[in-house]
């Protein structure tokens, strides 16, 4: 039995999860949602999930939506050891907060901007906004001058779930190599992984081509 996963490919939500079945050899098949044409918003897609998002994942008879809620799940059933999404209680810990972190602030700011370029065609960006990602982006230098990764020495879930975010994120509004020097190795050396390459850079490029094709 293979995982289904509904899917749309600019999304840094799906794109975490498609790294995540890449990294945890998880047999799946894709299954396209254009939410640009409300293929999210049919009766058959809100059983699924009456938030009307993507990623949906179902396995067997459990159907979960939420890529924060994915991740963790793909690691526990799929993963081979532990690395990526620690057992050890306090280190679980450490990778829970940061997926909240990725949740409440790093991909909340990122939707605030994209999220409304692509689904109601706005075509301006307020400096309020752009703010608010600069101060993501000083979180996250915050959290890697501390560690390597975002949750400890280890690549985690958790950064999976920021990069994909990131990818795109910063193709709009700029990181600053100078300012964020932390950020960038931890982002240009991620960006190198074959998962990152195979299952996130394509959706990444195209979202920000989009997004700065309209706001120009
Ligand atoms: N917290 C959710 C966010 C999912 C989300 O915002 N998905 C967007 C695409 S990136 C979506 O489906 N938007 C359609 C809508 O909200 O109607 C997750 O991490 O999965």
């Amino acid at each position: 039995m293979v995982v289904k996963l509904y899917t749309y490919n600019m999304s840094p939500s799906v794109r975490s999860c498609l790294m995540a079945c890449e990294i945890f050899n998880v047999p799946f098949e894709k299954i396209p949602i254009d939410i640009q044409a409300g293929e999210h918003l049919t009766p058959e897609f809100l059983k699924k999930n009456p938030i009307h998002q993507v990623p949906v994942m179902e396995d067997g008879d459990l159907t979960l939506h939420d890529s924060h809620a994915i991740l963790p799940y793909l690691a526990d059933t799929y993963g081979k050891d532990d690395s990526w999404y620690p057992k050890d209680v306090k280190k679980r810990a450490l990778v829970n907060q940061k997926l909240i972190f990725n949740a409440v602030i790093i991909f909340a700011r990122a939707r605030n901007i994209t999220g409304q370029v692509v689904l109601t065609g706005k075509r301006t960006i307020e400096p309020e906004l752009i703010a608010a990602v600069e101060e993501g982006y000083e979180f996250m230098e915050a959290f890697l001058s501390r560690t390597k990764y975002i949750a400890g020495d280890h690549v985690t879930i958790a950064d999976v779930a920021i990069l994909a975010v990131m990818t795109s994120l910063t193709q709009i509004i700029k990181l600053d190599a100078q300012k964020y020097p932390k950020t960038s190795a931890w982002l240009e050396n991620l960006k190198t992984a074959p998962y990152c390459k195979k299952y996130d850079e394509a959706g990444a490029n195209e979202l920000a081509a989009y997004v700065n094709s309209r706001v120009a």
